[in-house]
């Protein structure tokens, strides 16, 4: 098999963040004068094997163009969609399949992700010669709820009970980075939409083409920023890689 020197990255980022409650979409709130977003396109494109990233934008996005990544030479932007999967369809069509044959994912509410991961995922989908994703294992006892009406009350209330527990063994998060071929990703997004099929990452469209992905374990500090109580863990994580980084490039 051919040996594969470089990747790109697609960073959906076209969403609005509704579910963070700020006056901005949460990719533009900032962690140590950083945006969400800044954060997350310097870790990829700082790894060694990611040469371009693109970048999919709202249709009315004002912020980027006054970020300071408005004008770097290995930014493609695109335009996003409704949901994820329209947006990274979106770029996928952005990509050059010859130049790249293989493409990475990564949603831009994840500034943790680490380049050991990235590295994992990368060798791993390269040795078996088919896509995968960054995962981890759950921890807790998992149940399934179901709404059912309050006996007691004479309002017409519902209250959430346990309908079951499900078994937790092989039970996964999915993360990002998803790392797959690209013409295998396009297609299987293109025909999961025409099937309307919901598809709410990479992974689950691949399910749906009955093709395999690995599950790469990776670190729970990966983290999807999406509440608000997020960003304070996102930021302790951030410093904890700073500090890291800076003992390792410290002369010695
Ligand atoms: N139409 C969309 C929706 C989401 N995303 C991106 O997909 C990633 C993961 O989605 P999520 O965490 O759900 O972000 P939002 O959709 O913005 O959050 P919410 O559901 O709270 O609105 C984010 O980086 C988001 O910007 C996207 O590019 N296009
Ligand atoms: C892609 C993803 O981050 C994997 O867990 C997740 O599916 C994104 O879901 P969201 O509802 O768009 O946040």
């Amino acid at each position: 098999m051919a040996s594969i020197s470089k990747f790109i990255a697609i960073i959906p980022a076209a969403g609005v963040g509704k579910r963070m409650q700020a006056n901005c979409p949460k990719q533009y709130l900032c962690i140590n004068n950083q945006t969400i977003l800044t954060h997350t396109v310097t870790k990829l494109l700082t790894h060694p094997l990611i040469s371009q990233v693109v970048i999919v934008l709202g249709a009315n996005d004002e912020y980027f163009a006054q970020s300071p990544l408005a004008h770097h030479p290995d930014i493609i932007r695109v335009t996003g969609g409704t949901e994820r999967v329209n947006s990274v369809l979106n770029g996928l069509k952005a990509v050059n399949a010859e130049q790249y044959p293989w493409v990475l994912v990564h949603d831009a509410a994840r500034p943790c992700v680490s380049h050991q991961d990235i590295d994992n995922l990368i060798a791993q989908c390269l040795a078996n010669n088919h896509g995968g994703i960054l995962a981890t294992p759950v921890r807790d006892t998992m149940k399934r709820g179901v709404f059912v009406k309050d006996a007691k009350s004479n309002v017409s209330k519902s209250i959430n009970l346990i309908d079951n527990t499900v078994e937790r063994e092989q039970l996964w998060h999915a993360l990002t980075p998803q790392l797959y071929k690209t013409n295998e990703l396009r297609f299987a997004i293109e025909q999961a939409l025409a099937n309307g099929v919901a598809i709410t990452d990479e992974a689950s469209a691949i399910e749906q083409a009955n093709l395999p992905s690995l599950l790469v374990s990776a670190s729970s500090e990966n983290i999807k920023i999406t509440h608000p109580n997020d960003l304070a863990l996102a930021e302790f994580y951030l410093a904890k890689q700073a500090e890291q980084l800076n003992k390792s490039t410290a002369p010695k």
